[in-house]
Parts: structure tokens; sequence; C-alpha cells
């Protein structure tokens, strides 16, 4: 893929502690709009590492080295845990049209289309609702942000298998055909269901292939 057609690039990329031990490196890796990426991997490979690279954001006391290029201002992250993207106490319909400035019927919609179609709940605050539906919640802040490139990290692995399976399907329902969506999972059944494009983490490199 030409990295002109790229929504987003990475070029000899690489995130490392300050004692300089690298956790991740990219030679080079471009996603395209509409692509559904699943990122897969053994546990401590680095799949998180490289959404936060595509984030451009890595956590204190670590360092992002090399190029990243895009022309996006906003990146639509669901987050391993969905508490992770919400203030836990401002209640969810509120919060929602505060940091996205999406107005109350607008919230309204997407909470709808993500399965939170309840006013009670609408109207709970993060701290007081299930792990699958902080998810649920997580997912409708991505959506709202109307990021071009959404990154989820995980975004089933605290549910069960019916929940993990109406997660799926709503990132699948809820994401629009030219958002590209990057899915960090170990789940192969997820990866399965969701991949265009499988990129594979492996002793902190990438392998790549179509889905
Ligand atoms: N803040 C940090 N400081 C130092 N090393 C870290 C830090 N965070 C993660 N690591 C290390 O970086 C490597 C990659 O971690 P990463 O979280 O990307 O793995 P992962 O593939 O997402 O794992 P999992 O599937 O268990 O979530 C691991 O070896 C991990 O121990």
């Amino acid at each position: 893929m030409s990295s002109c057609a790229a929504l987003l690039s990475l070029r000899g990329v690489a995130v490392a502690t300050r004692d300089g031990r690298e956790l991740l490196r990219v030679d080079a890796l471009d996603l395209a709009a509409g692509e559904r990426v699943a990122v897969t991997g053994a546990s401590g490979s680095g799949k998180s590492m490289l959404l936060r690279a595509l984030a451009g954001r890595v956590p204190a006391g670590l360092t992002l080295s090399g190029e990243r290029a895009t022309e996006l201002t906003r990146i639509g992250i669901v987050p391993q845990r969905g508490l992770d993207a919400l203030h836990p106490l401002i209640p969810l319909r509120r919060q929602l049209g505060l940091v996205t400035r999406a107005d109350w019927a607008e919230v309204g919609r997407v909470l709808d289309r993500v399965g939170l179609d309840d006013d009670a709940l609408q109207g709970r605050r993060p701290a007081e609702m299930s792990g699958g539906q902080r998810q649920r919640a997580a997912l409708a802040l991505a959506v709202l942000t109307r990021a071009r490139v959404i990154l989820a990290d995980e975004p089933t692995s605290a549910l069960d298998h019916d929940t993990r399976d109406q997660i799926l399907d709503l990132l699948t329902a809820v994401v629009e055909p030219e958002q590209t969506l990057v899915v960090a999972t170990h789940d192969e059944a997820v990866a399965d269901a969701l991949a265009t494009r499988r990129i594979c983490v492996s002793a902190d490199r990438l392998e790549s292939s179509d889905a």
C-alpha cells in the first residue's frame, strides 16, 4: 500500500523504556480507510504498545521514537476497561455530550445503537454500571468522536461469551464502512469475526497478512 493513501503511517517507530530497552519496533505500517485490522500475539508481545504507538501516546516512563505521520487530529480509543475512557461520576448521557459536544438527541441515538437504550441507564454514572455496560459506553464515546480511526484494546477480554459476541456485533454494526478499526485481541474468534487484515506481534516485531 502506498503511504499517500494511508490515513496513518508508522516508519521506524520504537517504544522503549527510558534505559533503552525496546518493547516494540515497527519498521513500516500503513492504515488505510475502512480497514478492519486484528492485532494478535501472545500476552506481553506488544499489542497494546502498537495501539499506543498508533495513537501517538505512550505511558509515562516510556519513549516513542521514529516517524508517525497522519493528518488526523482525533483517534477513537476503546480501552480494555471501559471505565478508563469515562469519568466514573458524571451521568453517562450528559458526560458523552459534554466530551464530544454532540447534542442530546445524537448522544441518545448512539447510546440506543450500542444497546444502552434505557433512559434510567443513560442517566446513571459509569461507576454504577456493569463491565459490559461500560464497554458499550466506551464504544459509544469512540463513535461520537467521529474519529476516522478507532483503536480497541482487548474490547472483549473481561466479558463472558454472550456479551463478547454482542460487543463484536456492535463493533461491526456501529463502525462506519469508511472508518478504520484496529482491534488488539488474543482471541482468535474475535480476529476471525472482524478482520480484513491481521498483524501478529511476536517478540516485539510485526508480521502482517490479509485475513
Ligand atoms: N509501563 C511499562 N514499563 C515497562 N515495560 C512495560 C510497560 N508497559 C508494558 N511493558 C512491557 O512491554 C511489553 C509489551 O506490553 P503490551 O502491554 O503491549 O503487551 P500485550 O501484547 O498488549 O499483552 P496482553 O495481551 O497481556 O495485554 C511487555 O513485555 C510488558 O511487560
